[in-house]
Order: C-alpha cells, then sequence, then structure tokens
C-alpha cells in the first residue's frame, strides 16, 4: 500500500516543520499554494512574521494544467530531486538546494528562493541580468560534463541512464516537442490566424526530416544526465546569482538539448520584445538577448572544454582533439532544438508569457509568426551553422 497523499497547506507545514532543517520548527505555521507550472503543487512555508523560510513541492498523479483525465507517473518527484541533488554535486552554486525527499510521497522540501525572480518574468519585464547567461553556461558545462562519458566511470554510467530512465516525462517532451506541432493534433493551442503558418510548416518535408533527426537523437542518445526543461521559468535569478530549479524531466539524452532548450527560450523572449515592449524600445533588449546567447553557448563550450582537458577519465576520449570535435556535434544539435523550442512553445500546449502576454493581437501574430520562421529556418540550416557568432547572424537575417 503507498503512503501517498496529495498534501493540504496544513499536511505541508507539519512535513515542513519536520524535514526543513530551520532552527525553531514551530515557527512555520502557514503555507501558501503558490504553483505557477504545469505539472505540480507547490507550497511556500511561512513563519510567524509570515516570512516565506522553505519550500514544499509534491507531485500529483496527473498534469496540474489538464486535470485528473491526464495520469502522469509520481516516480517524476523521485526523478527530478535525485537530478537536483546530482547536479548539486558538481554546480552547488547553480543548482536549487534538496533538503530533503521521499519518494513515496512525491514530495521534497527545497531551499527558499524568495530573494530570487524567476527569469522569464524578468525578461518579460524588460530587466536585465548581465551575469545570468554566463552563469547558466557553467551550469550546463559542470551538470552535463561531469555525467557524461568523459567524467563517469562507463559501468557507473550505465546503471545510473537506468536510474534515471524516465519514460513518461520524456514522451511528453516526445510528443510537444517533434510531434505535436507538426500535425493536426487537440493539444496544440494557437490562434486561427497562424493557420496558413502552422500549414506551411507541416508541408515542409525538409523540416520535417530534420526534426525527424532530432527527435531520433532526443530518443536514443544517452550522453549525459539533461536538466531536460531548462527554460527561463525553470530558473531564478537575483544579482549576480542563479539557480536553476524543477528537473523532474531529467533523463539521460543528447547533451545539446539543454544548451539549445536555453537559447531557445532567449530567442523566443527576441521575438516577444517589440510586443512587450514597443518596437523601437525592442532594440537594446533583443541586443542583450543575443549578447545573453553568445555568452551562454561561449561560457558553456569554454568550460566544458577546459573540464575535458583537465578531468576526463576515459582514456579514449581524453585524445587531443576530441572533446572540440564531440562539442562541434553537440553545438548542431543545440541549434536544432533551440529551433524545435521556437516552434513547439508558439503552436503546441505550453507557451510562454514572452508571447503570450503581448497585449495587442496583430503584434502578437506578427511575434509569433516570427517564432516559428526562426525556428523553421534554425533546425533547416543547424548542420551548416558553424559556431555562435555565424549563428547570432543568421538570427539578424532572419528578423
Ligand atoms: N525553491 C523555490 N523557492 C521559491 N519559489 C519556488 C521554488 N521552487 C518553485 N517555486 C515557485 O513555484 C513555481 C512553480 O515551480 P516549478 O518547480 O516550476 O513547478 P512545476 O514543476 O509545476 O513546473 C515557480 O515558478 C516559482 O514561482
Ligand atoms: C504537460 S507538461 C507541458 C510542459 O510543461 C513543462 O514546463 P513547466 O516547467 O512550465 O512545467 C514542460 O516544458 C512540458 O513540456
Amino acid at each position: 500500500m503507498s503512503r501517498y497523499y496529495t498534501f493540504t497547506a496544513k499536511d505541508a507545514v507539519e512535513y515542513a516543520r519536520q524535514f526543513g532543517g530551520v532552527a525553531d520548527p514551530h515557527s512555520l505555521v502557514t503555507a501558501d499554494e503558490i504553483g505557477d507550472g504545469n505539472l505540480n503543487l507547490v507550497f511556500k512555508i511561512r513563519d510567524t512574521a509570515g516570512k516565506s523560510r522553505v519550500i514544499v513541492k509534491q507531485a500529483l498523479p496527473y498534469v496540474r494544467c489538464v486535470g485528473e483525465s491526464w495520469p502522469l507517473t509520481l516516480d517524476r518527484a523521485r526523478i527530478e530531486a535525485e537530478t537536483l541533488i546530482i547536479h548539486g554535486q558538481y554546480c552547488p552554486q547553480h543548482t536549487v538546494t534538496v533538503l530533503h525527499h521521499d519518494a513515496e510521497l512525491a514530495v521534497m522540501v527545497q531551499e527558499d528562493l524568495s530573494d530570487h525572480h524567476i527569469w522569464r518574468s524578468e525578461l518579460v519585464q524588460g530587466k536585465y541580468y548581465p551575469q545570468a547567461s554566463a552563469q547558466l553556461g557553467e551550469y550546463l558545462a559542470q551538470t552535463l560534463f561531469h555525467t557524461s562519458d568523459f567524467f563517469q566511470n562507463a559501468q557507473t554510467k550505465k546503471a545510473e541512464v537506468s536510474r534515471f530512465t524516465n519514460p513518461e516525462l520524456c514522451q511528453i517532451t516526445e510528443d510537444l516537442f517533434f510531434t505535436d506541432p507538426y500535425v493536426d493534433h487537440e493539444r496544440n493551442n494557437f490562434d486561427a490566424v497562424l493557420q496558413p503558418e502552422v500549414d506551411a510548416l507541416r508541408a515542409d518535408k525538409p523540416l520535417r526530416l530534420a526534426v525527424a533527426a532530432l527527435k531520433h537523437r532526443f530518443l536514443s542518445k544517452a550522453e549525459a544526465l539533461l536538466h531536460g526543461d531548462i527554460h527561463s521559468g525553470s530558473i531564478f535569478v537575483a544579482e549576480g546569482k542563479l539557480k536553476a530549479i524543477d528537473a523532474e524531466f531529467g533523463y539521460y539524452g543528447p547533451l545539446g538539448f539543454d544548451p539549445g532548450s536555453a537559447m531557445g527560450n532567449l530567442l523566443l523572449n527576441y521575438c516577444g520584445l517589440p510586443g512587450l515592449v514597443g518596437v523601437r524600445e525592442a532594440a537594446d533588449g533583443r541586443e542583450q538577448r543575443l549578447k545573453d546567447v553568445r555568452e551562454l553557448w561561449l561560457s558553456f563550450s569554454e568550460r566544458f572544454l577546459q573540464l575535458a582537458r583537465d578531468k576526463s577519465q576515459d582514456p579514449t576520449l581524453a585524445e587531443p582533439g576530441y572533446a572540440e570535435f564531440f562539442l562541434q556535434e553537440v553545438w548542431h544539435d543545440a541549434v536544432g532544438y533551440c529551433g524545435a523550442e521556437l516552434i513547439r512553445r508558439t503552436i503546441g500546449l505550453a507557451h510562454v508569457a514572452d508571447l503570450d502576454t503581448i497585449k495587442d493581437a496583430a503584434m502578437r501574430a506578427d511575434c509569433q509568426r516570427h517564432a516559428l520562421s526562426l525556428g523553421q529556418k534554425l533546425i533547416l540550416t543547424a548542420q551548416q551553422i558553424g559556431d555562435v557568432e555565424s549563428l547570432i547572424a543568421r538570427i539578424r537575417q532572419f528578423s
């Protein structure tokens, strides 16, 4: 018999008193359920002064944003906690701290990041965090290098691939990223005014082939323990600080998927800015987003290469020049996944505030068209774009 039950606010307070690691547990008195994601319950546990002290996150046995008609494994809570714990070993400064977790209750107690802000909300409001993209690159390099075959023992890694098999959450990505947008599916979500562009995407044979190759690699390339859903809504920022949260899509997948998803979300903001802040005012923000994309990739790739030089354990993969060769493949994958994120966040089930909160309908549709055509071109030309400078040149050219 499972011990699982869905927490009320009172249960969450009681749990935080037991496992929140606070010196004065009885000062914890109230909980607000503040979850705004698609999947889970998130409680902020407050003390007698009303100050938020600790976070209790619990998985529901279904997809929250859809309801009980879409059941979903509770094992995602274990995967999330264990992924964050491993990522925290390699990059503690940029990973939310897991204080406690219980797989059967599908619950995790986390450090409270209420003094940070969700990066997407800041980007939507035009607030710039100059160090965030380099810090995100550092997080991706540390976590992906140390869980890859460059660093892990081959036997250990195979066991880890099995521990992090995450079939139900992977299937969500397989469907929402690579299948639904390219077919007529009830989960898709877009305004009828975009139908001509959507029809054109679906009729584009070379695009469909390139998306098939991206999905195939997502299905079969167990290169590193990915975060699996690293978008600007799963990143907290504060001045000079950045922390990743929400790793329930973690699994061993193609290493380019994480940097690609992250770049895709920066470019969703790039596409949305004229609608969010005005056409003329968008120029500076757009330059910052391109700078963010450059810094993200350069900090990721430079740190990854340094780690490969200093810490590679496998004697064959340590061959001089191999890490550079491998990273070139990762780059091409990342550009493709970046394009797929632009498309699925515009016409698929799960949207982003960078486009959806644009008030003027005609402007919103223009920004969405831009995201679709940029996504399409990036997927189609991913193998020809050699480096981040060429990517930025293409993005300017496609504007
Ligand atoms: N450690 C934390 N500290 C403060 N707020 C948090 C924390 N984790 C999550 N939140 C809040 O809860 C929201 C939903 O959390 P998230 O992990 O993204 O849930 P989901 O898995 O449902 O997407 C976040 O957008 C954020 O506002
Ligand atoms: C049915 S889950 C849809 C979507 O939600 C996840 O994002 P979030 O972090 O906002 O909960 C993930 O990106 C999934 O593709």
